[in-house]
């Protein structure tokens, strides 16, 4: 997949998906660095069969391998996608099949779709068909007594590929109270705009103003993969009340155990394991939440990689970024078991909670963190609980927070445990982050480096936002002194 998701528009970058649809297994990320810093073809060629040997490919076996190229709406798109055929065929003589642009989502569900559920020609147009399908599914399982409408819904699509995908599902599903912003018709990708732009600097996008106060608006990334809400704060100066991405597990996480506890009881045999995965910057209030719900919560290392692997642990894996990836696992034993229940089942209300289950199943995309199916589905559980967006946000309040950079002469001087809450090295410095902390009422704080920046990332929590912001900048401000301002 082309695509540098929420970078501005001049960046460049891929994605690559493994076999089954998911990110890259991470045994290979180094041959990947390698091979992305090959100095010339030669030395490329001889990186390929190196690796080939080690992992014991038989490359001739590539000559009936397909590989699916996808790109996000840059300009430099569709002369990197020409490059990367050129590479598939005369390198490794497999076929490149270019699929246009797509969101990176839909690319990864036709790789899972073509391998996994052996739908050898999967199509965007057949993505579209399952979760537009399951999306009505899901609408005309609402009890009636909650069937009302929940007002208008406005995408920002960051001008990017979201927009015309959003606008086909929109025709697909007849779905007149929703408007399309920053479509990418006009307007530079990512400028201003998006998933990361609003839940990074807590403001509305561009073209979003007083006119849109009481309206529940949603925010997609560059290559939507990404999802916030927001509501606009009335006089606010742009501000907005963020719904993030740990707020969206958390309506995620309550309707799926609403429908599982229609469905089995303490008698039941077989009692599916459900798992909510976050990593240290999901806000506190909502870890507290989902642990009142009787939810099991696991810590990961930032970077969806390490949530989606443990999602897969459980039968049900819920999991999400602050920053809005995230998706629902679930396990073929749980599904095989489902699909039992959903046909045996008499009960009517127990039936149905079967069906709602599978088709969040059919929604919710397997491969990867998915905006457009994850909108798809909070809408359908608002429209279910006959929710307004506001009433969503008070699920819990979530406590102030601040992020702060720290440029450093050497960030991986900075070594980390325990899902990255504790700093290893250099020593003393976690003692001191610690004195720091409690002096504060809820206090939490943490420093990690960058996986994709050169700083030092501060996280701090405290009950009021001068004391998160105090916290943050005094820890930075520490980071500083032991690790050395950069030069
Ligand atoms: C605090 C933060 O938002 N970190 C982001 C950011 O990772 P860093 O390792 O923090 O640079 O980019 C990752 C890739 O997009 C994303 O997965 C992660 O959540
Ligand atoms: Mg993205």
């Amino acid at each position: 997949m082309i695509t540098a998701s929420h970078n501005k528009v001049s960046d460049n970058g891929v994605k690559v998906a493994d076999p089954g649809g998911e990110m890259l297994t991470q045994d290979w990320e180094p041959f990947a660095d390698s091979i992305a810093n090959a100095p010339d073809p030669d030395s490329l060629i001889q990186l390929i069969d190196e690796f080939a040997k080690k992992e014991d490919i038989p490359l001739n076996g590539a000559k009936t391998a397909t590989v699916l190229l996808g790109r996000d709406t840059r300009p430099s798109g569709e002369s990197l996608v020409e490059a990367a055929k050129q590479g598939i065929s005369s390198v490794m003589g497999a076929v490149g099949s270019d699929m246009g642009v797509v969101t990176t989502p839909q690319l990864h569900w036709m790789v899972r779709a073509r391998n996994k559920d052996m739908k050898a020609s999967a199509s965007e147009d057949d993505y579209f068909d399952q979760v537009s399908t399951s999306f009505r599914c899901l609408i005309d399982l609402i009890p009636k007594e909650s069937h009302q409408g929940i007002g208008k819904l406005i995408v920002d699509c960051a001008n990017g590929v979201g927009g015309e995908k959003l606008q086909v599902l929109k025709e697909k599903l007849n779905w007149s109270d929703m408007e399309i912003r920053n479509s990418g018709k006009e307007g530079i990708l990512n400028e201003q705009a998006g998933a990361d732009y609003v839940q990074k600097d807590k403001v509305a996008p561009q073209g979003f103003g007083p006119s849109d106060v009481g309206i529940r608006c949603a925010s997609l990334d560059g290559d939507a993969d990404r999802l916030v809400y927001f509501t606009i704060i009335p006089n606010g100066n742009k501000q907005i009340n963020l719904v993030d991405g740990d707020k969206i597990l958390s309506l995620f996480a309550l309707f799926i155990k609403d429908q599982l506890s229609i469905l089995t009881d303490d008698k039941n045999e077989y009692q599916p394991r459900v798992g909510v995965v976050q990593t240290a910057y999901a806000n506190g209030a909502s870890t507290k939440y989902l642990n009142q719900l009787g939810l099991q919560v696991i810590f990961t290392p930032t970077g969806v990689k390490y949530l989606h692997e443990k999602a897969h642990e459980y039968d049900i894996g819920i999991y999400f970024e602050a920053n809005g990836h995230g998706t629902i696992l679930f396990s073929d034993q749980f599904l095989s078991w489902l699909e039992d229940r959903k046909s045996s089942e008499r009960d009517l209300e127990k039936h149905n909670a079967a069906k709602r289950l599978w088709a969040v199943s059919k929604l919710i995309n397997q491969a990867v963190g998915d905006a457009l199916s994850g909108l798809l589905l909070v809408e359908a559980i608002l429209q279910h609980m006959g929710w307004s967006v506001d009433k969503w946000n008070e699920l819990y309040c979530d406590l102030p927070s601040r992020q702060l950079k720290v440029k450093v002469a050497d960030r991986t001087a900075v070594v980390t445990t325990n899902a990255e809450t504790i700093v290893e090295k250099p020593p003393g410095i976690q003692e001191a982050i610690n004195a720091l902390t409690v002096k504060y009422l809820q206090g939490r704080c943490f420093v990690r480096p960058s996986g994709t920046e050169d700083v030092v990332r501060v996280y701090a929590e405290a009950n009021t936002q001068e004391a998160a912001d105090e916290l943050a900048t005094s820890v930075a401000t520490l980071v500083s002194q032991f690790l050395g301002f950069h030069s």
